[in-house]
């Protein structure tokens, strides 16, 4: 039986770059990562997705502009913790990213993200992102730095 928490996370993309943020505090320090994080009691998943994103980089979006393209789920073993993330993307934004206390922004190409400072399972599903391939995915960690087994099924919209 799994505890769940519920996550956003958002990427940020241009033409052939996609906003990528170094995270500077607590869970998943020192890598890179969308911008996200928890999804409050009292909001929706979409404005949690939206004021994550002003906190963390200063970006505005506008909820109608977030597509929500997966849906990922990451287990633990021996914890009952199961991270419910829901992941969005958008190419429609205003302002410039700034640096916070909590992220590091950085445009990347997306044939040069730094996978080697990223979660271990985003070099399995970032292709179907960079192509806007909607997808559900399941990965099963053992500790922060091992994937004992993972599963990754297109979806043909979320
Ligand atoms: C175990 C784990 C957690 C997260 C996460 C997202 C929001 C909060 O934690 C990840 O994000 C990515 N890209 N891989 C991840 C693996």
């Amino acid at each position: 039986m799994y505890v769940k928490k519920l996550f956003t996370l958002v990427f940020i993309q241009k033409e052939n770059q996609i906003l990528l943020g170094l995270k500077k505090r607590g869970f998943g320090m020192n890598k890179w990562n969308g911008f996200g994080g928890k999804v409050e009691p009292n909001e929706t998943i979409i404005d949690a997705a939206v004021r994550e994103l002003k906190e963390e980089c200063c970006l505005i979006v506008k909820p109608g502009d977030l597509k929500n393209i997966a849906h990922i789920e990451f287990t633990f073993e021996g914890q009952p913790t199961l991270m419910d993330v829901r992941v969005f993307s958008t190419n429609i934004f205003e302002g410039t990213p700034q640096e916070t206390e909590e992220m590091k922004p950085k445009w990347y190409d997306n044939d040069g993200v730094p996978f080697e400072d990223m979660w271990l399972d985003d070099k399995l599903w970032f292709p179907y992102l960079l192509q806007g391939k909607s997808f559900f995915g399941h990965f099963h960690y053992e500790g922060f730095d091992k994937i004992l087994n993972y599963k990754i099924e297109e979806q043909v919209s979320m």
